[in-house]
């Protein structure tokens, strides 16, 4: 039986959705302020449990009025960032103009960036390090795809990937950090990494970033775990040891469902 942690959160949990190519400048204002709305209703606690949307960039900026003008308690970033601070790079976004919208956070790696346009992982390094730079919190994204979680070396391999992304930070950085751990055979599939499965990674994950930058350090950053969340089955990700949060992406779209996944305390099992 799983052990509740209700109420016993080492770390603030952190619930993000993640909307992909979805969602136009005027869609995203709807759903945000539908999500706002559905949470306001509920009487959600924002100190309790963060909430943050990673909407496309286009939305971004109409996402900043929405929160400034009815001082939403939601945080936002980018999906993703350039590693460089400006110049001759045509179609990518610097750190420092996320930073100027207020996102408080941007995805660094996410596994469609990684596989569709094969982003390595010095690229990615340097994109954590450019996030940094510009006072914006990356959600380095790691995972294993299924041929490696079938010949059983996904554990090696993730941490592979987080030992890249986190090279040369400081503590101070490394404790900022948010990891999402998320399996890409989990990801838009259906197919839910068990809870075991999350937690057996989030531990990996937090006992690297200890022998990297030491116990009090590694106590810090926030572990989500993102593949197929719902409403139905977040509380049980949740309610494991390692696990600080969820990076939700289609049911991140319907406000209903990812209000009940934010509100995932009200399911958790309590012993
Ligand atoms: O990639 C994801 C979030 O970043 C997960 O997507 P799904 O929740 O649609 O599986």
């Amino acid at each position: 039986m799983t052990t509740s942690t209700n109420g016993a959160f080492d770390r603030k949990p952190f619930i993000a959705g993640n909307w992909k190519m979805n969602m136009d400048h005027v869609q995203g204002i709807t759903l945000l302020q539908k999500l706002a709305w559905t949470l306001s209703d509920a009487k959600h606690d924002y100190n309790r449990v963060e909430v943050a949307v990673f909407p496309p960039f286009t939305d971004l900026r109409g996402v900043q009025t929405l929160v400034q003008g009815d001082d939403l308690h939601i945080a936002y970033g980018g999906q993703d960032l350039s590693p460089f601070d400006s110049g001759a790079y045509t179609g990518d976004i610097s750190g420092q103009f996320l930073n100027k919208l207020g996102c408080a956070y941007v995805l660094v790696g996410h596994s469609e960036r990684r596989t569709i346009h094969n982003e390595s992982d010095d690229v990615l390094n340097a994109k954590v390090k450019a996030a940094f730079k510009h006072g914006v919190t990356p959600v380095l994204c790691v995972g294993e795809g299924l041929e490696v979680r079938q010949a059983g070396t996904h554990v090696d391999h993730t941490l592979q990937q987080l030992r890249a992304g986190v090279a040369g930070l400081a503590n101070e950085q490394a404790a900022e950090l948010v990891v999402a751990y998320e399996p890409v055979w989990a990801i838009g599939t259906g197919e839910v990494a068990g809870p075991e499965d999350a937690q057996e990674m989030c531990a990996a994950i937090r006992a690297e970033l200890e022998s990297l930058f030491g116990a009090e350090t590694a106590g810090k950053p926030r572990l989500l775990y993102g593949g197929s969340v719902k409403a139905n089955n977040a509380a049980a990700i949740l309610q494991e040891r390692d696990v600080d949060g969820l990076l939700v992406g289609g049911a991140s779209l319907d406000p209903a469902e990812f209000a009940n996944i934010v509100r995932f305390e009200s399911h958790l099992v309590t012993d």
